[in-house]
């Protein structure tokens, strides 16, 4: 079914359930981004975070459930140009200039000719156009590929830790843009296992072993736990969630 209204959620996911090298992933996750929203995925290093990002931008096989993306299942051709995807890993060619590399993209895409102009500014990477990929920081080469997922400006942004090495002054930078992006319409959901981004969401999915332990406001998780910051509820998230496995398994 296609959603006609602005203020759908970008990504409804229900029942979602994922098998990797034989064994259980995600366990039967739902949940809904709101349109507009930054919403944080937070949780350990190898909860399934990655793997729920793969499954809504539809390069994962799932065993169960439903990824609607953009009112469209996950992975539709029709959304191909309207989610961006910034991987963990660069994809961007070493061997050529941030300027060749987004025109490549902005050609494959359809995207406008002013696009990689565009997508450098907003990422603070102006007037280094001829500068090779393969000699930049690692941090401007991740910035790179985000200018490339910015690329035709889609709608749906889904960044997984698009922080990470990055210094304090860039992550402020990259955190502001991401919310301008939101006040024009555009939904970004972006993954960290860095607790103290959590602040900075408008929403937040914590995450832990394949499962959603909670998915609200960071303010809303502050009170319902009590605890003087984000870490410090997931950690009140986690103890509960382990006292009521005990008290089932009893
Ligand atoms: N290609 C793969 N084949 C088999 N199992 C995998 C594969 N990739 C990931 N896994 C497993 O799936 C689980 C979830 O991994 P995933 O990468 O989604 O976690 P994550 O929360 O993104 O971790 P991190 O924060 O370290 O990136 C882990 O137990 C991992 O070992």
């Amino acid at each position: 079914m296609m959603n006609s209204s602005a203020a759908a959620d970008a990504v409804e996911v229900s029942g979602l359930t994922v098998v990797r090298g034989g064994r259980p992933v995600l366990h039967g996750i739902d949940l809904d981004v709101a349109t507009g929203s930054v919403t944080g995925l937070l949780g350990p290093s190898g909860c399934g975070k990655t793997t729920l990002l793969r499954s809504i931008v539809g390069v994962q096989k799932i065993q169960a459930g439903t990824v609607t993306v953009l009112g469209r299942p996950a992975g539709s051709p029709e959304l191909r140009d309207r989610v961006g995807y910034v991987t963990q890993a660069p994809s961007v060619y070493a061997d050529l200039g941030i300027g060749a590399n987004l025109r490549y993209f902005a050609e494959v895409l359809g995207a406008p000719r002013s696009d990689p102009a565009r997508v450098l500014e907003q990422v603070g990477l102006a007037g280094r156009e001829k500068d090779l990929v393969g000699q930049l920081s690692g941090g401007q080469r991740a910035r790179v590929s985000l200018a490339a997922a910015l690329l035709g400006s889609p709608r749906l942004l889904v960044l997984d830790e698009p922080t990470v090495g990055l210094d304090p002054v860039l992550r402020q930078d990259l955190w502001q843009l991401f919310h301008r992006l939101a006040d024009d319409g555009v939904t970004l959901l972006v993954s960290s296992h860095v607790m103290d981004e959590a602040a900075r969401c408008t929403r937040l999915l914590l995450m832990r072993d394949g499962r959603m332990l909670a998915d609200d406001t960071p303010a809303a998780l502050l009170a319902a736990t009590g605890a003087p910051d984000i870490e410090s509820a997931f950690l009140a998230l986690v103890s509960g969630a382990d006292r009521q496995d005990a008290g089932e398994a009893r």
